[in-house]
């Protein structure tokens, strides 16, 4: 892989190490009604052995996030920008530098990804151990090495190996399927591993039970995760850092506690206070008003103004850059000292449980 003049580490301002750097990242489509720009000049880093939790509306940006991050982006969208890897041993890297036998190593050594249809992800006439043995081949692995590390994946999420490796996709529930999947991701080992909305099909019950188990194999193999939800009150189980999509970009960051108890971005507000709270009377929950922005025509200044109770000329004209609210948290709105204020929210039971949880 591609070495850049780098150091192989890097630390930020708090001292936790970077894995994934991404600067500056666009990703823009030429249609026919004009240039629709769907990633917007994104610059984020992941830190290693985090769970990230990235949440926003339908069509905010999550999954082009999570492609950009592989050089995945399909044809003909247009990536720019960089995204560098720093690898726990070797040199760091442009992901975008890479060459096709590179980013095939990559994508299921370094970064793995689990997306939301388990359906669609497994051949329907290939056993669920067909798959595995498969990729293990594909990758010039040792095949009954990696079929036991596969065993215990699927032990640690609870399955049971022989019969799942013996059974054809049809054969297995939607929740065994997702478990099943999971393992497929992680059995060369990657120490990324992104899921898009990887629960969204699921019912509640198998849903927390999926998030419990990855937390599970968090803490046993150290991997760092990218949880990629609508969902804000799933992921708020998991989730070390929570970093919030509004219209292509992220409007803000930082400990998922943080966030919880006293978001900063009107939109992050207003997100929880439309959360839906089972304890809680329907008519209080609030739906934001208004619709997200066209890619093709975003507006100008902050791009929450439209929407935004708060807004003024100042927002209308001027894109707002991050503001720093706490340690690893920042915001990006002029007025969010006034926003923790004018905008209120209650948090649901579930939060409450996860914001007192001291560990977060
Ligand atoms: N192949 C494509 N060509 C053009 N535009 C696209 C393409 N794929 C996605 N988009 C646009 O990019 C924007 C971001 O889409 P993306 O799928 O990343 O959103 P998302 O936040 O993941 O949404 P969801 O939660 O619904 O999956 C959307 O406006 C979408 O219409």
């Amino acid at each position: 892989m591609t070495a850049r003049n780098e150091t192989s580490l890097s630390l930020d301002a708090g001292g936790t190490e970077t894995l994934i750097e991404v600067r500056n990242a666009s990703v823009t489509f030429d249609m026919d009604r004009g240039r629709s720009k769907v990633m917007d000049d994104v610059t984020m880093d992941i830190h290693r052995e985090e769970i990230l939790g990235i949440v926003g509306e339908s069509g905010s940006g999550k999954s082009m996030f999570a492609s950009a991050l592989m050089d995945a982006v399909v044809d003909p969208g247009v990536l720019t920008g960089d995204v560098i890897y720093h690898p726990p041993d070797g040199d760091s890297f442009s992901v975008l530098d890479l060459d096709d036998e590179e980013l095939k190593e990559f994508r299921w050594e370094e970064i793995s990804m689990v997306f939301q249809g388990a359906m669609d992800s497994f051949n329907p006439t290939m056993s669920i151990g067909g798959h595995f043995e498969e990729t293990l081949r594909a990758h010039d692995y040792n095949v009954a090495d990696g079929m036991d590390h596969g065993r215990q994946l699927l032990a640690d999420l609870y399955l049971d190996p022989d019969r799942v490796l013996d059974s054809y996709p049809h054969e297995l529930s939607g929740g065994m399927q997702q478990r099943a999947l999971i393992a497929l991701s992680l059995l060369l080992k990657p120490n990324v591993l992104v899921m898009d909305e990887p629960t969204a099909a699921l019912d509640l019950l198998m849903q927390r039970s999926i998030t419990s188990l990855l937390a599970n194999l968090h803490e046993e193999y150290g991997i760092t995760m990218i949880f990629i939800t609508h969902d804000l009150p799933l992921v708020a189980d998991l989730a070390d850092r929570l970093a919030v999509m509004y219209a292509f970009e992220f409007i803000e960051v930082g400990p998922c506690y943080d966030i919880l108890k006293d978001a900063a971005h009107p939109y992050t507000r207003a997100l929880l206070k439309a959360v839906p709270n089972l304890s809680s009377a329907l008519e209080e929950m609030e739906p934001i008003e208004g619709d997200s922005p066209d890619p093709v025509d975003v507006p100008s200044g902050c791009s929450y103004h439209v929407r935004c109770p708060l807004a003024d000329e100042q927002c209308r004209s001027t894109d707002p850059g991050f503001e720093r609210v706490s340690d690893g948290h920042e915001a990006a709105c002029f007025y969010w000292e006034d926003a923790r204020e004018e905008i209120t929210y209650t948090l649901s039971d579930r939060e409450q449980e996860v914001t007192f949880d001291e560990r977060r």
